[in-house]
């Protein structure tokens, strides 16, 4: 079985697992999925205070050799057990998830065009393209309603790391996509083009 990896990057908020869940239902059991963001970096040393503090935007803060290896597993045809991140305890959880292969392995996160190893893995790269206000607001609610945030800490963290983060990193990777995608998953003209191009590959 050949794996058609595509990839889903974009800004917090722009929309991007919205994009990707909408790949999922058109094609359903051809295809998994993995986020970079389980592979966050440990870190069971610090306090919640402590570990509230760090930067999350920065290709650093994943554990990445880790996440190459596994989509190198799952595009040679074997499951993993890939970890599980709790963004409301800002660390690890002790569960892992299994993951089949199928034909078509979704991978997304913020960072994933920043980190060449990643990149390369990838045969179709998307980015979700969101003006910076729409995602702010969008993450203000997410964060306080589902990550168990304070509007304060959310404001903090956005000014200290997330924006400069994005700007240094994400926005810059933009330029290695294949294709720009504004309204991610609800951009029916980009979905349909990218739908014929997946059963292409599945035919
Ligand atoms: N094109 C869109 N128009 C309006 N709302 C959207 C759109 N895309 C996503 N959303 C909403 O914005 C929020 C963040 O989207 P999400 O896909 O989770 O972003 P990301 O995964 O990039 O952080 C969700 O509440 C989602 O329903
Ligand atoms: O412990 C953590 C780990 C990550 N974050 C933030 O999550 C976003 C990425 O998730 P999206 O779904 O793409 O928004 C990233 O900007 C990190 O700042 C966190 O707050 N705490």
């Amino acid at each position: 079985m050949s794996t058609l990896v595509v990839g889903v990057a974009g800004g917090t908020g722009s929309g991007k697992t919205t994009l990707t869940r909408a790949l999922i239902e058109r094609f359903p059991g051809k295809t998994s999925v993995i986020f970079h963001d389980n592979y966050y970096k440990r870190h069971d040393e610090l306090t919640y205070a402590e570990r509230s503090k760090l930067n999350y935007d920065s290709p650093e803060a994943f554990d990445n050799a880790l996440m190459v290896e596994q989509m190198k597993h799952l595009i040679a045809g074997n499951p993993i057990d890939c970890p599980v991140y709790d963004y409301t305890i800002h660390n690890r959880s002790e569960e892992t998830q299994r993951i089949d292969p199928a034909p078509v392995l979704i991978v997304e996160g913020i960072l994933i065009f920043a980190e060449p190893e990643i990149c390369d893995l990838i045969d179709i790269k998307l980015y979700v393209d969101t003006d910076a206000d729409v995602r702010i607001l969008r993450r203000i609610k997410r964060d306080v309603v589902e990550r168990g945030r304070t509007l304060e800490s959310v404001e903090k963290q956005y000014l200290t790391t997330v924006k400069p983060m994005h700007e240094l990193y994400v926005e810059p990777s933009k330029g290695r996509a294949d294709l720009i995608i504004p309204e991610g998953g609800h951009n029916l003209v980009a979905l349909d083009m990218l739908i014929h191009r997946i059963d292409r590959q599945l035919a």
